[in-house]
C-alpha cells in the first residue's frame, strides 16, 4: 500500500479506536506509548462515569489522583489466530490473577470487537527498565545503575515476581524491556503474553520461550523444566544488567552461549562482592542450586530492605508520594513471607557479616571504564534471531507463534515452540 492511503487507513482506523474507547467511557488521546508484535499502547483518560462504574479503577485511580490509563489495542484481526486464542487469553488471565500488587501492572478491565482487543491498564508511563539503565549510563558515564539504586528496583523486582508465583503464575519472559518504571518512580512488571498458570506448583514445563539472552540454560537445552527456577535465572541476568549496564551473556550461537553460561559471569572492578555473590548464585547452572525467593530476599545483599519499600508493598503510600494509602492495595501475604524469611535465616551462599547498606559503598565511577558505556549493549546483546536446529526445528521456528518484532524493530530473539 502506498505511503498516502496507508496514512488514511491508519487515521480511519485511529478514529474508530476513538469511538470504541468513548462509547466505553475512556478518551483516548493520540499520544502512543508504546507498540508491541500486534498491538499499539495510548495514553487515555477514564471518565467520572467509567469510574463510577469500575470499582477496580475508582480505587486505583482515587489513589494516584489522576484519571491517566494506558490502553493497549491489540489487533486481533491481523495477529495469527494462534496470537489472539492463545497469547492473549494467556497475558489476560495472568493479569487477573496477579491483580492486585504494586509492582504489577493492572489490568482494570477488557473489551473487545471482530477486529481489536482493547486492555485498560494501569499506566506506567516512565518507560522500561532498560531505557532507564541506558539513560542513567550515560548519565554517569559509566555503564550500569548504582548498586542503591539497583537495589531498590530489584526488591520491587522481587517483590513482584513473589507475588506471581505465589498467585500460581511464572511469567517466563521476565527481561528489562518487560519492567516499567511509573512517575513515582515505582516500578511495575508487565507483558504475560508468555506466562504460565499451574496448578501444581512444581509441575515441569516443555515450552521454550521467553528471550535468549535472558533465558535459564535447561530451557535453551531443551529440557524439562520449573517455571519458578527459571524466572530466578531470569532475575540474575536482569541484575546483572542493572548494575553492570550490560547483559552477562552476550553470544548469537546458542551453543556458544551454554559454553559461556557455565564459566559464569565476569563482573567489572568495583562491584560490591555481595552483589556478585548473589548474582553468582541466581546463575547457577543446576536449577535447583539457585535459590529461591526468600533466599533471595534473605541474601547479604539484599538487606536491609528498603523501608519504603516495605510500606508502599504493604499497601501505604510511599513517604514522598501524597497520594493517599490505598486501603485494598496489595496482596501483603509473599512480601511477609520475604521478609519472615528475612529475618530468620541466611541464605545458602552467603557467609560472614551483613555488608553495609549498598549507599554506604563506593560508588563505581568512571573508572570502571574498561566495561565501556554499553549503552546499546543491552538492547544489541540479545540479538540471537533463533533456535539452533539442534534445539528447533525450522519449521517449528517459521510456526512459531511467539515469533515477533521486539519493540526496538529486531526480529524477535524471543520464541515459542512447543
Ligand atoms: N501499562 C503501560 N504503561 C505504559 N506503557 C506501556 C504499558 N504497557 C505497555 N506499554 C508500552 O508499550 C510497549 C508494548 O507493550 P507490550 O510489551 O505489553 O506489548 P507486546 O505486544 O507484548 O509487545 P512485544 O511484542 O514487544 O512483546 C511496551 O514496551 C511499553 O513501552
Amino acid at each position: 500500500m502506498k505511503g498516502n492511503s496507508r496514512r488514511k487507513l491508519d487515521q480511519r482506523t485511529f478514529m474508530a479506536q476513538v469511538r470504541e474507547c468513548r462509547d466505553k467511557g475512556y478518551l483516548l488521546s493520540p499520544k502512543k506509548i508504546g507498540s508491541g508484535a500486534f498491538s499499539k499502547v495510548y495514553l487515555a483518560y477514564a471518565t467520572q462515569e467509567r469510574m463510577q462504574h469500575n470499582p477496580r479503577l475508582a480505587s486505583d485511580l482515587r489513589g494516584k489522583r489522576h484519571s491517566m490509563v494506558a490502553i493497549k489495542i491489540v489487533s486481533t484481526a491481523e495477529a495469527p489466530v494462534e496470537f489472539a486464542q492463545k497469547f492473549l487469553p494467556r497475558e489476560i488471565s495472568s493479569l487477573n490473577a496477579t491483580y492486585k500488587h504494586l509492582n504489577v501492572v493492572q489490568l482494570y478491565e477488557t473489551y473487545h470487537n471482530s477486529q481489536r482487543a482493547y486492555l485498560v491498564l494501569e499506566l506506567a508511563g516512565r518507560g522500561d527498565l532498560l531505557e532507564h539503565i541506558n539513560t542513567v549510563s550515560e548519565h554517569r558515564r559509566c555503564p550500569g545503575l548504582e548498586e542503591k539504586e539497583a537495589h531498590r528496583l530489584f526488591w520491587q523486582l522481587v517483590s513482584a515476581v513473589a507475588h506471581c508465583h505465589s498467585a500460581g503464575v511464572v511469567h517466563r519472559d521476565l527481561k528489562c524491556e518487560n519492567i516499567l518504571l511509573d512517575d513515582q518512580g515505582f516500578l511495575k512488571l508487565t507483558d504475560f503474553g508468555f506466562a504460565n498458570q499451574s496448578a501444581l506448583k512444581n509441575a515441569l514445563l516443555s515450552t521454550f520461550c521467553g528471550s535468549v539472552a535472558y533465558t535459564a540454560p535447561e530451557i535453551l537445552m531443551s529440557q524439562k523444566y520449573n517455571g519458578e527456577r527459571a524466572d530466578m535465572w531470569s532475575l540474575g541476568v536482569i541484575l546483572y544488567a542493572m548494575v553492570t549496564g550490560k547483559l552477562p551473556f552476550k553470544e548469537r550461537r546458542p551453543h556458544r552461549m551454554l559454553l559461556l553460561m557455565r564459566r559464569g559471569p565476569a563482573f567489572p572492578p568495583g562491584l560490591s562482592p555481595e552483589c556478585q555473590d548473589l548474582i553468582r548464585a541466581l546463575l547457577q547452572l543446576r536449577p535447583c542450586a539457585r535459590p529461591d525467593l526468600p533466599q533471595v530476599a534473605a541474601h547479604r545483599w539484599m538487606l536491609p530492605a528498603p523501608p519504603a519499600l516495605f510500606r508502599s508493598a504493604l499497601g501505604a503510600a510511599p513517604a514522598d508520594n501524597p497520594a493517599e494509602p490505598r486501603e485494598d492495595s496489595e496482596p501483603t501475604r509473599p512480601l511477609r513471607q520475604l521478609r519472615r524469611q528475612q529475618q530468620q535465616g541466611t541464605p545458602k551462599s552467603a557467609s560472614g557479616p551483613a555488608p553495609p547498606p549498598p549507599e554506604a559503598r563506593p560508588s563505581r565511577g568512571a573508572g570502571s571504564a574498561s566495561a565501556g558505556l554499553g549503552l546499546q549493549s543491552i538492547a544489541k546483546a540479545s540479538p540471537l534471531r533463533h533456535r539452533p536446529p539442534s534445539l528447533c526445528s525450522p519449521s517449528a521456528l517459521r510456526s512459531a507463534p511467539g515469533h515477533r518484532l521486539v519493540s526496538r524493530g529486531q526480529w524477535v530473539d524471543r520464541v515459542e515452540a512447543t
